[in-house]
Parts: structure tokens; C-alpha cells; sequence
């Protein structure tokens, strides 16, 4: 892959001396349906059961259903703002995301207000780029109840080099059966447009001059979009529907994905983990892999 030169500067001790301000996230109902359809909620059937109340409130129904992954968007606010970070000069066409670890403690309301607790929670040298991890712990305003965390990893491309230390991912082996289901969602040419409204405005995804200065033939999908896509097959094909099963994600961005393409999700279940991943069909290509932990089964399964 071939990108622009960078003229990143970097200060590590700077960087991790540096205490991040909170930041606060108000949501509806409305902003709820935008990110399910985002992630391609009744994409392949407008009235599917499942998945109708992800947007809507159905017959008996107070509210819409909030997708667990949804709540990774509170964790964007610290770094859309071009990563303005002290010890840290950085081309943030460069950045890619490279991985998300969710926690969810309690049922997502459809509406909230939130303060964000966000720190640097890891700094890895990988020669050839730099990761920072950073977390973002959600408290409901007035009750000051946490409500979920999540761990970002960001893939600082050109960074690296500042020292030698490097830490693995163990999530590299999956079982060598076939997977316990597999869903097609097909992701529409105007994914990645459609899922920026839900607040990550980065031109990476949108912009074409943008997406070929950081070395892609055309803007790629946000990764938190394809999680989105490949949990949300997870709850309807292994919790029954139910998003308030899902209690942590974890997921590592393998490859970039581009709007329009097919994703396909297989799934294994070993007690209550489901371990997954998720491949472009038209270039068989591994995509994005990880685990889920669920609360409980279903008796229906
Ligand atoms: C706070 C909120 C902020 C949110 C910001 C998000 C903003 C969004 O708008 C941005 C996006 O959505 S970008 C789109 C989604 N992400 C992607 O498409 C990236 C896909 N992955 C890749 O391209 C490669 O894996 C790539 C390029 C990442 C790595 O591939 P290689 O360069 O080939 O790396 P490799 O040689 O295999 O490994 C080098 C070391 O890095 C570790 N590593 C690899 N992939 C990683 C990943 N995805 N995440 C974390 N670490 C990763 C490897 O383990 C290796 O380390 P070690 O040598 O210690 O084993």
C-alpha cells in the first residue's frame, strides 16, 4: 500500500503525561435509528421482524432497541477533533483504526446524556507505526451510573520507532469446523455516508482526494461500521434477536473494506463466547475478527 510520506512528530512522554478532557454525549431515539440503519438494519428487508426495532417501535413496544455496538460512538469525540494532542503532530489522513473492546454493565437506554471519562490507556511501538489505546468510560448525567467502556486502538501509521517495545494479540486462531451461521448483509455503495451521520465525519470515508493521500484507491468503510454490521448478525443469529445479551465485544481490524461490499460473518460458540469473523465475499478476504460474550442463551436456541 503506498501512502504519503509523513511528517509526524512524536513525544511520547508528552503524550502520555497529557490528562484528556471528559467530553459528553446526548442521544435520542432518532439518533438510535440512524446508526441501525447505519449498519445496515432491515437493509435486506424492510419489515424484518428482528430487526424492525432497531428503527421503529413496534405493536407493545415503548421504545427502539439500541444496538450494543452503537455505544462505541461515545468514544469518538476525543479523537475527531484531529487528534490535537500535546507531543503529538500527526497526519490524521494516516490513522486507521485498528481495534474496539466494548463493555456494556447495564441495558442501553433510547435516550441519555453522558459524561466521558477518557484516558490513554497504552502506547505500543511497532517500528513501522505507533498504537495508542485510549478509553472512554460512560457515566449517565445525574445518576452517575457507568453505563459502558471502550477501549480504542488506534493504528498510527509512520509513527513508530520511538523505543522497542511491542505487545501481541492472541486472537489469531479459530476453530477449523465450520461456523454455527453465517449472515450476508450487503453493504450498500452509500455505506460509509450513511454511517458518518452517526458522528464520525472523518474524510477518510468520504472524501476521494482525502482516501487516496492516505494511500486507497477510493474512501473505505469506518471500521465501527463493519463491527456494527458483524455484531448485529451475531445478535440475531446467536441471541435471538436480543441486544441486551451482548455484555463485551472485542475486535481487531485485519484489512480495509470498501462501501459496497458483501460482508460475511461466521460465528462459533464455545460456552458463552461466540468467537467470529468476518470476510469480504468478493475478495475472500478476512476483515475484522474478535469475540462477543454473551449474558445468557435463549431457551428458543
Ligand atoms: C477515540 C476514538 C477514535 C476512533 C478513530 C477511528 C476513526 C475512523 O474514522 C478510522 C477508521 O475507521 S479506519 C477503517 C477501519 N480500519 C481499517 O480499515 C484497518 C484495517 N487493518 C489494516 O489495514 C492492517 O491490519 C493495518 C494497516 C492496521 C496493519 O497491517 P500491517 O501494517 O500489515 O501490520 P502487521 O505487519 O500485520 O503488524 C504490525 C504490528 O501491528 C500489530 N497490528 C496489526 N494490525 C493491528 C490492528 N488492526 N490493531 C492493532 N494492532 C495491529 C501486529 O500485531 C504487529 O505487532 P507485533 O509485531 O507486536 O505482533
Amino acid at each position: 500500500m503506498s501512502m504519503a510520506t509523513s511528517d509526524s512528530e512524536f513525544n511520547p512522554d508528552l503524550l502520555l503525561a497529557h490528562k484528556l478532557p471528559e467530553t459528553r454525549s446526548t442521544y435520542n431515539e432518532r439518533d438510535v435509528a440512524i446508526y441501525a440503519l447505519g449498519v445496515g438494519a432491515c437493509g435486506q428487508d424492510a419489515v424484518d421482524s428482528v430487526e424492525l426495532k432497531f428503527v421503529y417501535h413496534e405493536n407493545g413496544q415503548e421504545h427502539v432497541q439500541v444496538l450494543p455496538t452503537f455505544v462505541s460512538l461515545f468514544s469518538l469525540g476525543s479523537l475527531t477533533d484531529g487528534l490535537d494532542l500535546p507531543g503529538f503532530k500527526y497526519d490524521p489522513s494516516l490513522l486507521l483504526h485498528g481495534q474496539q473492546y466494548i463493555e456494556v454493565y447495564r441495558p442501553l437506554p433510547s435516550k441519555a446524556s453522558l459524561i466521558n471519562k477518557v484516558s490513554l490507556a497504552g502506547l505500543q511501538d511497532k517500528g513501522k507505526a505507533a498504537i495508542l489505546e485510549i478509553e472512554t468510560r460512560s457515566y449517565e448525567q445525574g445518576s452517575d451510573e457507568l453505563l459502558c467502556m471502550n477501549r480504542t486502538t488506534v493504528f498510527l501509521r509512520g509513527a513508530g520507532g520511538f523505543s522497542n517495545s511491542s505487545q501481541p494479540f492472541s486472537y489469531k486462531n479459530y476453530p477449523s469446523n465450520q461456523g454455527l451461521a453465517v449472515k450476508i448483509p450487503q453493504t450498500q455503495p452509500s455505506a460509509a455516508l450513511l454511517y458518518r451521520l452517526s458522528g464520525d465525519y472523518n474524510p477518510l470515508h468520504s472524501d476521494p482526494n482525502v482516501a487516496k493521500r492516505a494511500g486507497f484507491p477510493r474512501p473505505i468503510l469506518h471500521g465501527l461500521c463493519t463491527l456494527g454490521f458483524a455484531i448485529k448478525a451475531i445478535i440475531k443469529c446467536i441471541c435471538n434477536g436480543d441486544p441486551s445479551a451482548v455484555k463485551t465485544i472485542s475486535g481487531r481490524f485485519l484489512a480495509t473494506v470498501f462501501p459496497g461490499e458483501t460482508l460475511i460473518t461466521e460465528m462459533w460458540l464455545q460456552g458463552l463466547r461466540v468467537i467470529y469473523q468476518t470476510k469480504v465475499k468478493e475478495r475472500n478476504k478476512a476483515v475484522l475478527s474478535g469475540y462477543v460474550d454473551i449474558r445468557g442463551l435463549s431457551s428458543s436456541l
